[in-house]
């Protein structure tokens, strides 16, 4: 049963263990797990990767096994249906057409002092994409993934997923794979997986940059390797915040709940509402709409951990708790929810008025739906062409420039204790 809170004062500490249950203490023992299943991927590569892939995933693989074949990239297009090629392509071009708008470009700038500067954006040199495949698949994420891999123009980009029961890697995500223009992909999932990305195994490649959400190990993983690899951000267990007022239509609040919680126990599903009747509605159709839900074991888990209804004053207050939360989605239903968006200041997606439910970005919609979870908003961005790019500063001086700032220089350094510092610039300078 999805609980309301009318109890302000419960109501911070509420939101707060929610938020932070990817890190509480019963996360603590999955994270030495995690610590030690990259430790034998970095020692022992293919092997370890086997191992792990044999215990968590009970697939019992070779490691000439581990790369999906060009005769099973092929067989995939037979598999699955002309709808859904065509709703794939569909998604494709839309994701493609929200990710080449205002990709980065490199710059300079020539000044009237003879001082030129910019910046270079450069593509990685190889893209790693997790995407998940423990208790769904997920051909929408392998396009969320890809695409603006391709778009920042990665030369080599290698795709891991796991597989369940069979060793076959579900058809309509190798379509997405290839519909992205991504043929490279490995059978392999979890901590593992992110384990051989990071530090490459005989048959693995070692990449710069990890991208892709995932379960709590996955998660893990990616948060402990980021150093040795970039990451996109820690894209966990999926989380929904709705701020709802009276003219919310309950029916279509539950299925939102519901959306996010099918995902994973751990997923989060939140109602902040000023109107008692609509919270007390919600309560009722969450529970009509899990009667017969094909997942409602691990929806339930969800719901009952780290679901919630609170039944707040006022829509600012509603924003203020939502702040604090800084959710991965942001529903507004609300008669105004432009008005209400300026309350609102960290979310990784925000989804306007009724008719928007969080699925048309889940799917087509364009913009990512890869985004920070667990309060990561407060700092970090969904997924983006920008990810698979880094910038190199350019600067060039000539020597009347260097000379007109050669004094100050000097002083820098010296109070820096850095003599060879000013002789750098002196040198050059006396030199006339
Ligand atoms: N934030 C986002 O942008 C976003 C987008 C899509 C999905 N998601 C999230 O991605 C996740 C997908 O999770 P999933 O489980 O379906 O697939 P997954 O691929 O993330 O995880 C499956 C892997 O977890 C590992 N694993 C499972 N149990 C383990 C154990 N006891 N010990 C060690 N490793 C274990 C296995 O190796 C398995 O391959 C969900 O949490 C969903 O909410 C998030
Ligand atoms: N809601 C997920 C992000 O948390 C993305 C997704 C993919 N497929 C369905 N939903
Ligand atoms: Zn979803």
């Amino acid at each position: 049963m999805l609980r309301i809170i009318t109890e302000q004062a419960d109501v911070r500490a509420e939101l707060q263990r929610i938020c932070g249950r990817t890190q509480d203490e019963q996360v603590i023992h999955k994270e030495a797990t995690v610590r030690e299943v990259l430790q034998a991927v970095k020692r022992q590569g293919d092997k370890a990767v086997l191992h792990y892939t044999a215990e968590f995933d009970q697939q019992t693989l070779k490691p000439e096994e581990l790369k999906v074949t060009g005769s099973e990239l092929d067989a995939a297009y037979q598999q699955v249906s002309k709808d859904l090629l065509r709703s794939i392509r569909l998604a494709c071009e839309k994701i493609e057409t929200f990710h080449r708008q205002r990709v980065p470009k490199s710059w300079v700038q020539f000044g009237d002092d003879e001082v030129v500067l910019g910046k270079r954006y450069t593509p990685v040199d190889r893209a790693g994409l997790y995407i998940p495949g423990g208790r769904a698949c997920y051909p929408s994420t392998v396009l969320m993934n890809a695409i603006p891999a391709k778009v920042a123009g990665v030369p080599r980009v290698v795709m891991v997923t796991p597989v369940r029961g069979g060793k076959m890697v579900n058809p309509a995500v190798l379509v997405a794979a290839q519909e992205a223009g991504v043929q490279e992909i490995y059978r392999i999932g979890g901590a593992q997986a992110i384990g051989a990305l990071a530090y490459g195994t005989e048959t693995i490649p070692k990449v710069n940059v990890i991208t892709g959400p995932g379960n709590i190990y996955v998660t893990l993983a990616k948060k402990l390797v980021y150093g040795t690899v970039g990451i996109d951000s820690l894209a966990g267990p999926s989380e929904v915040l709705i701020i709802a007022d009276e003219t919310a239509n309950p029916v279509y609040v539950a299925a939102d709940l519901l959306a996010q919680a099918e995902h994973d126990p751990m997923a989060a599903a939140i109602l902040l509402t000023t109107d008692a009747i609509v919270a007390k509605k919600v309560q009722i159709e969450v529970e009509r709409q899990l009667v017969d839900h094909p997942r409602r074991l691990d929806t339930e888990k969800a719901i009952a951990h780290y679901g919630l209804i609170v039944v707040v004053e006022s829509l600012s207050a509603a924003a203020e708790l939502s702040n604090e939360f800084a959710p991965e989605h942001l529903e507004l239903e609300v008669a105004d929810p432009w008005a209400l968006i300026n309350h609102i200041r960290h979310a990784g997606a925000i989804f306007m008025g009724s008719s928007t439910p969080e699925a048309v970005g889940d799917y087509l919609a364009g913009p990512n739906h890869t985004l920070p979870t667990s309060g990561a908003a407060r700092y970090a961005s969904a997924l983006g062409v920008e990810t698979f790019l880094k910038h190199s500063s350019i600067i060039q001086y000539s020597q009347t420039a260097l000379e007109k700032v050669a004094l100050a220089i000097d002083i820098l350094a010296t109070t820096e204790g850095l003599p060879s510092h000013a002789d750098s610039v002196k040198f050059r300078v006396d030199e006339r």
